[in-house]
């Protein structure tokens, strides 16, 4: 099963500061959606009124066609796992799990066992005793094993190793083909996780910046690898977001479609052409100040 989700107009507001302001978004079921943003962009505000957790104070949420707040039949389609969670501290693990099983209707219980062991998760030890990494893998233990139509993962993966998260990733990416459902990413890891996005919400200052297709927003920019001398004279004049050497070779990430004459020049002059890390978009993007879209 899958569920749209639609906002209209939301706004969120903590006191006299707006958190979220006016964000329209469309997000049809069954995606993997990257949700980015910089430190107090309004990301978990957002993900909170998706799910739930929050009311928001102006604007309108849809999920299936309903106001998710203190509405049971949304309520346990939505999984929300957070970094420093909203799993119950005192818990032991095993009872912490049977608690999500009984909350969620799709609750794989042979996954859940499957990834406790993979991430050597002590079933009998109290969550306030696990360490940062070890609650986040039980956090991407439960939020995969809910199979919820509607699942977020806010940050959840920053405390976990590199190895716990490459697997994580690849989990969610297999379990996903298999039961297709809408997962929303945030993340500050960038790079590392846009593989997985079908498209990318990147919110600014609590305002929508831009919804894009992941392919699209890459093509928003290039990068230029050759002999440093060629590659500088080559890029001299266009919008660089970054650049990176190594020995005489260079590489410098270029802002903006290049044009069917470059590229033949680029390609005439032995320089070669590929796509831009989505994390230098973005950096470009969420500039302060506003970046140049
Ligand atoms: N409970 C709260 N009370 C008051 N202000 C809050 C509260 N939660 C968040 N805010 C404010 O709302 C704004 C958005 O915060 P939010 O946590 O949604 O951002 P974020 O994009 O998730 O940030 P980060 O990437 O740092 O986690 C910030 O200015 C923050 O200070």
């Amino acid at each position: 099963m899958t569920l749209d989700i639609e906002v209209k107009g939301l706004g969120v507001s903590y006191g006299r500061e707006k958190a979220v302001d006016g964000v329209s978004l469309k997000l049809p079921g069954g995606k993997i959606y990257g949700l980015l943003g910089r430190n107090g962009s309004g990301k978990t505000t957002l993900l909170s009124v998706l799910a739930s957790f929050r009311e928001q104070s102006e604007g309108e949420v849809r999920i299936g066609g309903e106001a998710p707040f203190e509405n049971a039949a949304i309520v346990n389609q939505v999984c929300f796992i957070q970094e420093n969670g909203h799993i119950a501290e005192g818990y032991r693990v095993k009872d912490a799990v049977k608690l999500a099983a009984s909350c969620w209707p799709n609750w794989d219980e042979a996954m859940a066992q499957r990834l406790l062991e993979h991430y050597q998760l002590p079933q009998k030890k109290r969550i306030q005793s696990l360490s940062r990494g070890m609650k986040s893998a039980l956090g991407v233990a439960v939020g995969l094993a809910s199979r919820a139509p509607i699942t977020i993962f806010d940050e959840v993966y920053l405390g976990m190793d590199a190895p716990s998260r490459y697997s994580f990733y690849e989990e969610l990416l297999r379990d996903y083909m298999e039961h297709p459902r809408t997962f929303i990413l945030s993340t500050h890891l960038i790079d590392e996780v846009s593989n997985l996005f079908e498209e990318v919400i990147i919110l600014d200052q609590g305002r929508l910046l831009l919804q894009e297709e992941t392919e699209s927003l890459r093509q928003r920019g290039v990068s230029v690898t050759g002999p440093a001398a060629l590659v500088d004279e080559f890029a001299a004049g266009l919008n660089i977001l970054g650049e990176q050497r190594l020995g005489g070779m260079k590489s410098v990430t270029v802002y903006g479609e290049l044009g069917p004459e470059r590229e033949r020049q680029a390609h005439a002059q032995g320089l070669e052409l590929g796509p831009v890390p989505l994390q230098d978009l973005f950096v470009h993007l969420t500039k302060k100040g506003g970046g140049k879209r």
